[in-house]
């Protein structure tokens, strides 16, 4: 069955060809239009069912509200952050990105610009167009032997770590989700932001950008720093404070800083960009052919997937992501369905439960080398439990309010349940097909 069905999409930036070949191989009318104006995007976007965007396409509450018919927004790459994903939520429309399509993209590119930053590459090679010899000028440092300090260690961090300690860097981190000993697996020493700035010859930053990370590297943390430090930017512009860091170049307690993202992009003050000590590329992170092709598919694959209820991949709305996968948020549907809330679905059933004031417990457990999951609904003061697993591919049903099934149950057709008053046995009538 189709979580929702999609039947036009718009594409409103580049993305990789194989996106549209593969959305319409599967029925899906592709309209592709670059460099659109938000007026022009809040006027067209009625029209469609799904957008595909990156990271140019500010997808904002007003486009969001705009598209009376929008039902998924596609972000053909990680970082979310133009699009309102709350208020995609609110109307019930799935976002959902690629999270490990440009990994190593970006991971290579970081790598690159640390390089770039031991040896002047970029100054050298400007001096040389310009018709100079200068060997002096551009003396260098071996990266053998520094230490390179890596906040955030998810999936970009883990690819630079392993890279730069071919390197011979030592590699030390911080990261509030990866546990130490995971990183510690592949290398990666970690610890405090405190004790971290002053070990670092470099820095590099992986975090997304959000309220506990805008400003990581400021005024305070640059003079926690070496003298000297330098520092790369290829996650997302203000993670670390531009002001700041100009302030730090400008003093010398920063040495160099390599910026592949700004806050304002393109950048209009362009200060940092012009720096003798910044090198600096237009956002280039993902921009490999590797990457986008990566993107463009997986994007277009998740997209008919949810369409045709194969699977919710790559879901970053809110009520999804707390939901532990589909399970609370489809009780819920089915729960509110019949009730006076309008359209209840998969991406806003959380938000209306709520309201309602329904709550909804889910776990996993292996029972007997079979995994189950528990689910526990409360509505109204009156608890309901149950029980179910998958077997054979087919969910059933296990357990109800604590009462145990001689069979599992499948989860078929229309199913009655009643129980004898003097029986703790739950009895089961099958009523037709559904
Ligand atoms: O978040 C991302 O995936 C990267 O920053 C790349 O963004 P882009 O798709 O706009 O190049």
């Amino acid at each position: 069955m189709a979580l929702v069905s999609v039947k036009r999409v718009l594409i409103s930036e580049s993305v990789d060809p194989c996106c549209k070949t593969i959305l319409q191989e599967n029925g899906i009318e592709v309209t592709e239009k670059q460099q659109m104006t938000k007026e022009e995007l809040i006027a067209e976007i009625q029209n469609y069912d799904g957008l595909v965007v990156r990271s140019a396409t500010k997808v904002t509450s007003d486009v969001i509200n705009a598209g009376s018919n929008l039902k998924i927004i596609g972000r053909a790459g990680t970082g979310v952050d133009n699009v309102d994903v709350d208020a995609a939520t609110k109307r019930g429309i799935i976002v959902m990105n690629t999270p490990s399509g440009n990994t190593i993209s970006a991971a290579e590119l970081t790598c690159a610009l640390l390089m770039s930053l031991s040896r002047h590459i970029p100054q050298a090679v400007m001096s040389m167009k310009d018709g100079k010899w200068d060997r002096k000028k551009f003396m260098g440092a071996e990266l053998y032997g520094k230490v390179l300090g890596i906040v955030g260690l998810g999936r970009i961090g883990k690819e630079v770590a392993t890279r730069m300690q071919s390197f011979g860097m030592t590699t030390i981190g911080y990261d509030p989700i990866t546990p130490p000993e995971v990183s510690a697996s592949w290398g990666v020493e970690q610890m405090s932001l405190e004790e971290l700035w002053p070990q670092c010859d470099y820095i590099t930053v992986h975090t997304p950008l959000m309220p506990s990370t805008t400003g990581l590297l400021n005024d305070a943390s640059f003079a926690k720093c070496k003298k000297g430090v330098k520092v790369v930017n290829c996650a997302r512009g203000g993670i670390i404070d531009e002001a700041a860091l100009l302030r730090a170049l400008e003093s010398g307690q920063c040495g160099g800083a390599g910026l592949d993202v700004f806050v304002e992009e393109p950048p209009k003050d362009r200060v940092l960009v012009n720096h003798p000590n910044v090198i600096s590329c237009p956002h280039l992170g993902a921009s490999t052919k590797e990457a986008q092709a990566r993107c463009g598919r997986d994007i277009a694959l998740q997209i008919v997937d949810m369409a045709t209820g194969k699977a919710l991949v790559g879901a970053v709305s809110h009520s999804l992501k707390k939901s532990s996968g589909f399970l609370s948020s489809a009780a819920v549907v089915g729960l509110l369905t019949e009730g006076p809330q309008k359209g209840p679905n998969l991406v806003n059933a959380l938000p209306l439960a709520a309201e309602t004031g329904i709550t909804v417990q889910t776990d996993h457990k292996d029972s007997n080398e079979r995994e189950v999951c528990v689910l526990e609904v409360s509505v109204n003061g009156s608890s309901y439990t149950a029980v179910g697993s998958v077997q054979a591919g087919v969910p059933v049903l296990l357990e109800l309010n604590g009462s145990v099934f001689r069979q599992p149950v499948p989860l078929t057709g229309h199913l009655l349940f009643f129980k004898a008053s003097n029986s703790t046995e739950l009895l089961l009538s099958v009523t037709g097909k559904g």
